[in-house]
C-alpha cells in the first residue's frame, strides 16, 4: 500500500534532495519516496508499506532513473522481507516492473541473493530480512561513491577535450540526485564544471515524452544556481548548428557488451547530431549498468509506452497513470509510435565515463576491461 503525504521539512540545499529513504516508524518499516511526477509544481512523499505498492510507483515513475530503480529495487526486497511476503515473489514483480533499465534487476537480485544466503546459514527469516536490509543500504552507499568518482572523472575528461573551457553541455533526460543515491550521473559531471567554474551553460532538452528534462532537470540545476536553458527536443539541431554545443552528456539505462547505450528517447538523435558537428558524445553510468548477458543493441528490450502520451496533450501526474483523457492533439483513432528509449551505437559514442574511469573508445574489450576492473576492486583484499 502507498500513503500521499506533503513534505514537510524538504531538504532545501541545492543538491542532494532525498529521491528515497528507508524508516522503521512503531507500526513498521516502509520506503519514502519523492513522487517525480509531482514535481516540479509540489514535493510530495509516497510511502510504500509493501513491495506491490513499490511497484506501481516504478510503472507510474514516481520512482525512476536507472541507479534510483537499483536502489529501489533492493529496498523492496528488503521491504517484502522485512513485512513477511514472499520475497521470491516479490522480487519477480520488482524485476518486472518496467524492462529497459538493467540495474533494477541487478539491485533487486542482490538484495534477494543476500536474503537467501542469511535464510540458508541461519535459518532465521529475521537475519534473513536485515541482510536484504544490508545490501540495499551498500547498494544505496556504492552508488553514492560511484556518483562522486563519475563526476570527478567525466570532469576530467571534459577538460582533456575542451580545453579552452567555459563548456557548453547539452543533457537529455534526468540523470542528477533524483535518481541516484548521490548527485547523479551526467548531472554530476555538469554539476561538478559548475562548482569549477567552467560551466557556461547547461542545455536541457525538454525530453518527451513525461517532460523529465523540463520538469526535473531544470528544477535541479535551478536549485543548484547552474546557468541553464530549456530547449525543445528538436530544437537540438539548430542548436549545433548555430555552434552553441561543446559536448553531449547523457546518462544510460543499459549498456550492451558491445557498447551500445540504451537511454530515454531522443539520445540516439543526439550522438548523431554531435558526430555531424564534431562535438564529443559522452555516457555516464555506473558500471552496473553495464550488463554482459545482453550482447548488442538489438538485444535491449525497449519500453513502449501508451500512444495518448502522444496524441493527447495529458499531465504527467495523469499520464503516470497510465489513464488517457487529457486534450486531444491528432485526430481520434490516431495511431503513434512512443518507445521510452532508443539505442546509440558504440562507434557514435566519444567515451563511457565509470566510476573505474573513462573507456574510449567504446569496444566490447575496453568495457569487459573496466568491468574487471570494477570486480577487482569490490574483492576483499
Ligand atoms: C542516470 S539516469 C540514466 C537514465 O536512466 C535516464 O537518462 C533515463 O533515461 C531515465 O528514463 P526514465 O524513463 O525517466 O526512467
Amino acid at each position: 500500500m502507498a500513503d500521499q503525504q506533503a513534505r514537510t521539512g524538504v531538504d532545501k540545499r541545492p543538491t542532494g534532495i532525498p529521491a528515497i529513504r528507508w524508516e522503521e516508524p512503531p507500526e513498521g518499516p516502509v520506503l519514502v519516496l519523492l513522487d517525480q511526477t509531482r514535481l516540479p509544481v509540489e514535493e510530495v512523499e509516497l510511502v510504500c508499506t509493501d513491495a506491490s505498492a513499490l511497484v506501481e510507483a516504478i510503472r507510474s515513475l514516481a520512482v525512476r532513473g536507472a541507479p534510483l530503480l537499483g536502489i529501489a529495487g533492493a529496498y523492496g526486497v528488503a521491504l517484502a522481507a522485512a513485512r513477511g511476503f514472499d520475497v521470491a515473489e516479490a522480487a519477480r514483480a520488482l524485476e518486472g516492473a518496467r524492462p529497459t533499465a538493467v540495474n533494477l534487476s541487478v539491485g533487486v537480485r542482490r538484495a534477494e541473493s543476500a536474503h537467501r544466503a542469511a535464510l540458508v546459514r541461519t535459518g532465521e527469516p529475521t537475519a534473513a530480512a536485515v541482510a536484504a536490509l544490508a545490501a540495499a543500504r551498500a547498494l544505496h552507499r556504492e552508488d553514492a561513491e560511484a556518483s562522486a568518482r563519475m563526476a570527478a572523472h567525466g570532469l576530467t575528461l571534459l577538460d582533456e577535450l575542451l580545453p579552452a573551457g567555459g563548456h557548453r553541455i547539452l543533457t537529455h533526460c534526468n540523470t542528477g540526485s533524483l535518481v541516484s543515491g548521490g548527485e547523479g550521473t551526467a548531472f554530476a559531471v555538469a554539476l561538478a564544471a559548475h562548482r569549477a567554474g567552467r560551466l557556461r551553460r547547461l542545455w536541457v532538452d525538454e525530453t518527451r515524452p513525461l517532460l523529465q528534462g523540463a520538469r526535473l532537470t531544470a528544477y535541479e540545476a535551478a536549485r543548484s544556481g547552474m546557468p541553464y536553458t530549456l530547449l525543445t527536443d528538436n530544437a537540438a539541431g539548430s542548436l549545433f548548428a548555430a555552434g552553441e554545443v561543446d559536448a553531449v552528456l547523457i546518462g544510460a539505462d543499459r549498456i550492451a557488451a558491445d557498447g551500445s547505450v540504451a537511454n530515454k528517447v531522443g539520445s540516439y538523435p543526439l550522438a548523431v547530431l554531435a558526430r555531424y558537428h564534431h562535438v564529443p558524445f559522452i555516457v555516464v553510468a555506473p558500471v552496473t549498468t553495464v550488463d554482459p548477458g545482453t550482447p548488442d543493441g538489438a538485444s535491449i528490450e525497449v519500453e513502449q509506452r501508451p500512444g495518448f502520451e502522444v496524441t493527447e496533450v495529458v499531465a504527467p501526474q495523469v499520464a503516470a497513470t497510465g489513464a488517457a483523457g487529457g486534450i486531444p492533439v491528432a485526430p481520434l483513432g490516431t495511431q503513434a509510435y512512443n518507445p521510452a528509449f532508443d539505442v546509440t551505437p558504440p562507434e557514435l559514442v566519444t567515451a563511457i565515463v565509470t566510476e573505474e574511469g573513462a573507456v574510449s573508445p567504446v569496444t566490447a574489450e575496453s568495457l569487459a576491461g573496466v568491468c574487471a576492473r570494477s570486480r577487482r576492486a569490490a574483492e576483499p583484499a
